[in-house]
Formats: C-alpha cells, structure tokens, sequence
C-alpha cells in the first residue's frame, strides 16, 4: 500500500510562497491558490500527497495531533502557542518581527516606563513572557485582530503586535519602542510521523533545505 503525506498549508499571506517553495521542490500543488475555497487538495503518488488548508493558527493543532504529518507555518505562531512540534526548517520567507509599540507622542518612554501598563495584543504569551523576563507587571488584553486600534481608542497605552514593512503603525500613529523577535516561516513535522514516515519526510526535507540554501526562495 502506498504512504500518505498530509501537509497543513497556512492560508493569507503565506501560501503563495509556500506553494512557490513546493513547486520548486517538484511536488504537486496544482489548483492551491489564495482564491480557492476548497480546503484539502490530494495528488495520487508515491507517497501520495494531500494538503488542508488552514488559518495559521490552527497549523499546530493539525500537526501536533498527526491530523497532519508535516505544517508551514510562522515562527511567530509557533513561538505563541508552545505546541510540541518538530521544528524543521527555517524557510527564510514571510519575514515580520514582534514588537512592542506606543503611540508616537510616546515615542521618548523607555522600556521600564511601562511598568502598570495595558497591553493590547493577539500574542498574550509572547508579550507576557516579554514582560515578565524586563521584570515589568502589566495587564494583558488580548484582542484578535486590528490590534492597532487599542490605544487610538484608549483600550491600551501600548501594543505588541507584528510588523513587516512598518506601515500599519505608521498610518496609525504609533512607533516602535522595543524589538522582541523575528519571526520566518518554518517547515514543522509531528514527532510521531517523522519518525514512522520518516522515508517519506526525508527526501523531502532535503529537498526543501536545498531550495532554501540556494537562495532560490527569498
Ligand atoms: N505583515 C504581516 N502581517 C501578518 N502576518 C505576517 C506579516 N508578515 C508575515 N506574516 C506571517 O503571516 C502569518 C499570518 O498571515 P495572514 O495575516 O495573512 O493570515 P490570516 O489568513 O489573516 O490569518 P488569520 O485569519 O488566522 O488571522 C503570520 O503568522 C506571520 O508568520
Ligand atoms: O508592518 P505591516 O506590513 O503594515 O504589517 C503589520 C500588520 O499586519 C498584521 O495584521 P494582519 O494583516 O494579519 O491583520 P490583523 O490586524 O487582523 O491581524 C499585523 O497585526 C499588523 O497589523
């Protein structure tokens, strides 16, 4: 009997360069794209592949569970939820980094100013783990999206959130104080099945780290 390959896919942002990657490698992924609404796609082979597309956040689960073997997904989402993953591969791409941010009139506080501050953010552990390590107490309001708006309302002082290109906290008036973490995308595997699939996973890990060696994948 043939094996199965299940590959979690992150949706947004991260698919296009992430099926890019797979083509290179010459996988199947024919039929991937942003705009399809289909959520598991099956190519028959040796081993046959089949990927579910998935929000970023719920890669983990996927993986950590075995519902999926291997997951591509950011370092960002990894390091927030501490899901017992085999990290792989550090693909380089889907760059952003985790900071801590404050409206611009704030621009001159250090660090230790925001001792007894709220703190808007999708990533509650990885701020409260921030915090803690600069022995600063804050209080931790956790949001899901649009994190920016939070202290143009007055819900926060400050934010941690994720920046690329810095424009999002430009068009909202607010500025970087702090740097926390960069973040890339990472190939992870579930433990279990990179040890009872391993002659599937390997060829394709290799594979995959040439590629991203090359610099073929930006
Ligand atoms: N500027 C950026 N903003 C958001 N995510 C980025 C950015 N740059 C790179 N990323 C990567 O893309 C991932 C999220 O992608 P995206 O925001 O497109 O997902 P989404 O489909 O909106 O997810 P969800 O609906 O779960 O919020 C992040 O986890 C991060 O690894
Ligand atoms: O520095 P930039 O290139 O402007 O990117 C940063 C923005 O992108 C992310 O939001 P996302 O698009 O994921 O939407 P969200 O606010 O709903 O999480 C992040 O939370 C910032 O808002």
């Amino acid at each position: 009997m043939d094996s199965c390959l299940t590959i979690a896919l992150s949706k947004g942002t991260l698919l296009k360069p992430t099926v890019e990657l797979l083509e290179q490698a010459n996988l199947p992924c024919a039929g991937i794209t942003a705009d399809s609404r289909n959520m598991v796609f099956s190519f028959t082979g040796d081993p046959e592949i089949r990927y579910i597309i998935c929000r970023p956040t719920d890669v983990p689960a996927y993986v950590e569970h075995g519902a999926a073997d291997l997951g591509f997904v950011g370092k960002d989402v990894i390091v927030e939820q501490g899901k017992d993953l085999f990290e792989m591969v550090d693909l380089k791409y889907g760059y952003c980094r985790f900071v801590v941010a404050v409206p611009a009139e704030d621009k001159d506080l250090k660090l230790q100013d925001l001792n007894y501050k709220r703190v808007a953010t999708k990533f509650p552990a990885v701020a409260e783990r921030f915090f803690r390590a600069n022995g600063l107490q804050v209080e931790i309001i956790t949001l899901h999206g649009n994190i920016e708006l939070a202290p143009l309302m007055g819900l926060s002082d400050v934010i941690v959130d994720i920046v690329s290109s810095g424009r999002t906290l430009k068009e909202n008036n607010l500025v970087e104080l702090v740097s926390i973490m960069d973040s890339t995308t990472r190939l992870v595997a579930n433990r279990v099945s990179y040890r009872t699939k391993h002659q599937e996973i390997q060829p394709l890990v290799e594979k995959i780290q040439m590629i991203v060696k090359g610099g073929i994948i930006t």
